[in-house]
């Protein structure tokens, strides 16, 4: 009769599912196994253990049902997106940085923790709120990426009062989100060097940074501090990225360096960093980041320098890992 109900019991149980159940048992009218939710976000963690209760329960030879849910840790990588100073276009790199990476076929997660601007929600052209279960923040899906900002949470001018605690707290539970089998988290950090970026490199350990800079002098200094205090913490840099560079007209296409060329390469090689390449100046850029599509989401021109970016950071990353 046992083996008669284990096995009605498991016929029961979705086709699509099966797959992940283990050490099913039925003893004592008990049937107790075991389900491999490795890789699911907790909801739908949660709607797989329902679909197996209800498959099973209430069969002959059964009158209780024990379901012990397991899931393997899912190797995650963190990379950081830091700059020296506001305004360079770290949010712009990191958005478009990580739709490019997502269209490399990788699942990847952007977290917006500039809490003094979190503009992310606007890049993406996503006004949609997160919900949370079990007290832990689902992601928005947004661009192909999955996405939680501080500006989702609390409005900017709240943000912007943070000092220290408070900042780290919410850096926490932005990272601590529902990420599910998300492989890359791109983390937008505020510019500078203070405490979430101490935060996370204390907590999180990312796995490198990604440093943005414009062309001029002054924004390469504010870099060089940015870069030392990921170095002093053990984060290793995976690269420098020249925002801004050069100036398309938006009428004859022609590039310009008002602010002079070279120098962020030139720059990274005195510091022994890897150049990942230069974004442009131009108002389509502009254009259309303010209007909520990042060029890297499609396949124009705008998009291709961030593409470019991306296929170097992953040769990066591939060689900091071996
Ligand atoms: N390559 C570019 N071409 C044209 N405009 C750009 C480019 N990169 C960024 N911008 C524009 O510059 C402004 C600042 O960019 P962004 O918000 O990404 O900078 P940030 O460094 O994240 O700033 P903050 O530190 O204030 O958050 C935005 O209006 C953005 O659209």
């Amino acid at each position: 009769m046992t083996d008669a109900a284990l096995a009605a019991a498991l016929q029961n149980i979705p086709e699509n599912v099966r797959d992940r159940v283990a050490a099913p048992r039925i003893a004592g009218g008990v049937l107790s196994l075991v389900l491999d939710a490795t890789g699911l976000s907790i909801s739908d963690r949660i709607k797989l253990e329902s679909q197996v209760r209800t498959g099973v329960e209430g069969l002959p030879g059964i009158d209780a049902v024990r379901i012990a849910v397991t899931a393997d840790k899912v190797h995650r990588t963190i990379i950081a997106v830091g700059s020296g100073k506001g305004g360079v276009g770290k949010s712009t790199v990191s958005a478009n940085l990580a739709i490019a990476l997502a269209r490399t076929g990788r699942k990847v997660g952007l977290v917006d923790a500039d809490i003094y601007g979190p503009s992310q929600p606007r890049l993406l052209g996503s006004d949609e709120r997160p919900e949370a279960v079990e007290k832990t923040i689902i992601p928005v899906e947004a661009q192909g990426i999955r996405l939680l900002s501080i500006g989702q949470l609390v409005d900017k001018d709240a943000a912007l009062a943070w000092r220290g605690a408070m900042a780290t707290k919410a850096l926490g539970q932005l990272l601590d989100g529902d990420w599910g089998d998300t492989e890359i988290l791109v983390v937008d950090l505020p510019p500078g060097t203070g405490d979430v970026q101490l935060s996370l490199m204390q907590n999180w350990k990312p796995a490198g940074a990604v440093i943005v800079s414009t062309p001029q002098d002054l924004a390469l200094i504010d870099a060089r501090r940015a870069i030392d205090l990921f170095n002093k913490m053990g984060v290793p840099i995976l690269g420098l990225v020249e925002n801004m560079a050069g100036y398309a007209c938006p009428h004859c296409g022609e590039m310009s360096d008002p602010f002079g060329s070279g120098g962020a390469e030139a720059a990274a090689r005195s510091m022994e960093i890897p150049f990942l390449g230069r974004v442009p100046l131009t108002l389509a850029i502009r254009e259309a980041s303010d209007a909520g599509r990042p060029p890297a989401a499609s396949d124009g021109e705008e998009g291709r320098a961030f593409h470019a970016i991306a296929a170097r950071l992953i040769e990066r990353m591939n060689q900091s890992a071996a």
